[in-house]
């Protein structure tokens, strides 16, 4: 089988997420492929003989040929997966994907009475979305879909469930812009790819106020219960951005054209009761009783038995999968050019000079 453009993209991504360092030689290796798979044959002059680096590279690149950049990216692509044991996989195969909780403090995984629960634990940002966490809940979804536990629990720590992607997540990488845009696209994807994907009963407990990307997946959830202080706030074009997290497909299934067009493109924001009379959320709670009351309910649900939710689950979902991961590509591709225009640099340099929150 030949490695497919996604595969390639996924395997590069994996690179990243190296735990430990593979060794000068793997890592010429990589980077020859991965020239050859995206340049072809070696076109640098060779780099001067005090360049020991440089030189190293250029070796290795011209040791390749004419190797045919599909060949290139196949090896590149089975380099990777034998090197898997040192990798944080995000594949959900081999021992990482193993681990009960990820280690990071910022999304925490606790299990308890059969349900797994996913934290967003950064109260000081609102529970703000770093660049780390997208990979980090990737990771627990991933983990979560193998464990033992029946449903699987979404919130936040704190008086906000999420402000949504955290605004500095372009202005603290290196590399090229248009890299980075790459590269966040591929987490995005990858992150919601996560939720479509989910094979257990997914259920969010929103306990204040979601903003962007927290309350887009909220379409990809089986049940979301909210705290009567929640509110959902999807500002994409005050951003200078689109929607994403497939809410341009789910959103108007679940709420009709016009609901949704309010929301996504003209930035409604909407109380818990709102978000439930229009099909976003299941069922609204007082806030002083919000944990008890959906605890309750979670308890008592975790115990049928998980063969048949999940096939329930199944039955309701998987007609619509390929669309939904053709939706989630397009919406990726749409942003990643969104995130280069003036109106979305403009929005965040306001955001950060304190001038305008939402
Ligand atoms: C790579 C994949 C990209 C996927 C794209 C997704 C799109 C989206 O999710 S769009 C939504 C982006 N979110 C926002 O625009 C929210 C921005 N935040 C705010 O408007 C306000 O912070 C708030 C209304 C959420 C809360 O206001 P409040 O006055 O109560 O608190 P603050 O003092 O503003 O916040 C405390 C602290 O937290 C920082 N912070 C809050 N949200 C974010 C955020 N989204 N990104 C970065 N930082 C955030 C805020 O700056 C404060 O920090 P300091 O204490 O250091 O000043």
């Amino acid at each position: 089988m030949v490695a497919s453009e996604k595969d390639f993209e996924n395997a590069v991504h994996q690179v990243k997420l190296l735990k430990e360092d593979p060794g000068n030689d793997a890592k010429l290796k990589l980077y020859a492929l991965y020239k050859q798979a995206t340049e072809g044959p070696c076109n640098v002059p060779k780099p001067r003989v005090f360049d020991f680096l440089g030189r190293a590279k250029w070796d290795a690149w011209t040791a390749l040929g004419s190797l045919p950049k599909e060949t290139a990216r196949q090896n590149y692509v089975d380099f990777v997966s034998s090197l898997r044991p040192s990798l944080t996989s995000s594949s959900g195969e081999g021992p990482a994907a193993h681990r009960s909780l990820p280690e990071s403090e910022d999304v925490v995984v606790t299990s308890k009475d059969s349900i797994t629960v996913i934290t967003l634990n950064r109260p000081a940002k609102k529970n703000a979305i770093t660049y780390q966490m997208y990979q980090d809940i990737t990771l627990a979804l991933k983990a979560a879909s193998k464990d033992n536990s029946t449903i699987t629990v979404f919130t936040g720590n704190g008086n906000y469930y999420s402000s949504g992607n955290d605004l500095s997540n372009f202005s603290n990488r290196s590399g090229s812009l248009q890299q980075m845009y790459a590269e966040s696209a591929l987490t995005l994807r990858n992150f919601v790819d996560s939720f479509i994907d989910f094979p257990k009963p997914l259920v969010a407990l929103v306990n204040g106020p979601a903003v962007g990307i927290a309350v887009t997946v909220l379409g990809l959830f089986d049940a979301v219960y909210a705290s009567d202080r929640a509110t959902f706030h999807t500002p994409f074009s005050s951003l200078g951005i689109t929607p994403e997290g497939c809410s341009s497909y789910t959103f108007p299934k679940i709420m009709g054209p016009a609901k949704a067009a309010e929301m996504l493109i003209f930035g409604k924001k909407i109380t818990a009761r709102e978000a439930c009379a229009q099909g976003l959320v299941t069922e609204v709670f007082p806030h002083n009783t919000f944990q008890k009351e959906a605890w309750a309910r979670l308890t008592a649900y975790a115990k049928n038995p998980p063969k048949a939710m999940r096939i329930g689950k199944q039955l309701l979902r998987s007609f619509g999968k390929e669309t939904l991961h053709a939706v989630n590509a397009e919406e990726c591709r749409v942003l990643q050019e969104r995130w280069l225009s003036e109106e979305c640099v403009n929005a965040i340099q306001t955001f950060f000079s304190k001038k305008g929150k939402l």
